[in-house]
């Protein structure tokens, strides 16, 4: 035998020698560890850890491995996650009917059930989850080229173009850019998030396309006003959702009935009752009504959502999110 080849087989490390200098909890985690030329190379599944425990994954291994006959380079992969948890999706087929403010609400109650939620305003033209929430002004940071969401007051991370942009500063960019921007919030640091809630836009462009093809959601909450027009856009909207496959957990009536805050008089400016008939016309289930309610202006506007307070405002999001939370539990 070659006398170098002798030596190398001799300094070689044996790869399940190599395993066993790993910390227990780091061991049972390797996906793969080879060696050639000097350099061992481990993939490990990191899965479920903390932004701080990645962090330190790469030292460990090292600093274990160190030493050892022959090994002159340790490299350390992390096994992508799956880019997020469940994706909830909020859409509407039809601009102003109070997406965006169910979408925050319903992630806030669903919070308060004791989900694990977070949100992504995926409203990329005109995102107003940062209001919605009162993260106006936090910047998310990036760890490991992914962002890390911002904490809300509420218990639920959020990102949003609007925590990326400066105050007012508009966005001109064309489809693939959009659709950049929308993974780099969906593959964000979602670790300790059980549902992503995510605020789609209207309609059926490259925001919703990217989103259905690319992150399947696990369901939709769709959104609509009792008017017979936006009850029509809903309708397409959830046409949208089933040609791609995406179950719709149900129909949410919001604006439905005024109550006079002078005389209390309640009266249906929009008509009443006609999502729910067009939510039984389409087979799917009605989740509820939001009523159209200053104090939810109000609060929304000034970054409080009204789900994180008490009276009937923050019960109307709380029975919505208990029914949301139990078709997740059922599917
Ligand atoms: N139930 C409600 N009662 C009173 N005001 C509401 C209610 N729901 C939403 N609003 C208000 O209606 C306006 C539009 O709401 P929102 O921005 O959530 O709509 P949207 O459907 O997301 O709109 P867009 O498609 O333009 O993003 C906001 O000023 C919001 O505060």
């Amino acid at each position: 035998m070659n006398s170098s080849l002798e030596k190398d087989e001799m300094t070689k490390p044996d790869v399940n020698r190599l395993k066993t200098l790993l910390p227990a909890d780091l061991a049972q985690r390797v996906q793969s560890l080879r060696f050639a030329e000097g350099r061992a190379s481990v993939v490990i599944d990191a899965t479920g850890l903390s932004v701080q425990d990645r962090a330190g994954l790469e030292q460990r291994v090292s600093g274990a491995l160190e030493g050892e006959p022959g090994l002159t380079e340790v490299r350390v992969a992390t096994m992508a996650d799956k880019p997020v948890r469940r994706i909830l999706a909020v859409g509407s087929g039809k601009g102003g009917v109070g997406k965006s403010t169910l979408a925050a609400n319903l992630a806030v109650a669903l919070s308060r059930l004791g989900r694990k939620v977070g949100l992504v305003d995926a409203d990329i033209y005109g995102p107003s989850q940062a209001r919605l929430l009162g993260t106006e002004g936090q910047r998310p940071v990036a760890h490991e080229s992914r962002l890390v969401p911002v904490a809300s007051a509420f218990g639920v991370p959020v990102l949003s173009m609007a925590n990326l942009l400066e105050p007012g500063q508009a966005i001109a960019w064309r489809g693939p850019m959009v659709a950049g921007a929308l993974t780099k919030m969906l593959e964000g640091h979602w670790d300790n998030a059980e549902i992503v809630v995510v605020d789609l836009p209207p309609g059926t462009g490259d925001v919703q396309l990217t989103m259905l093809q690319k992150f399947k959601p696990a369901g939709a909450v769709i959104v609509s006003t009792p008017q017979d027009l936006a009850l029509m856009d809903a309708t397409r909207a959830v046409e949208l959702f089933q040609k791609s496959g995406v179950p719709i957990v149900g129909v949410v009536e919001n604006m439905a009935g005024y109550a006079c805050p002078h005389c209390g008089e309640v009266s249906d400016p929009f008509g009443a009752g006609g999502a729910e008939a067009a939510a039984r016309d389409m087979g799917q289930a009605f989740l509820g009504r939001i009523p159209l309610d200053i104090a939810i202006r109000r609060d929304s506007d000034a970054g409080k959502p009204p789900a994180a307070g008490e009276g009937s405002q923050a019960e109307a999001f709380a029975a919505l999110a208990a029914k949301v939370s139990d078709w997740l539990d059922g599917h």
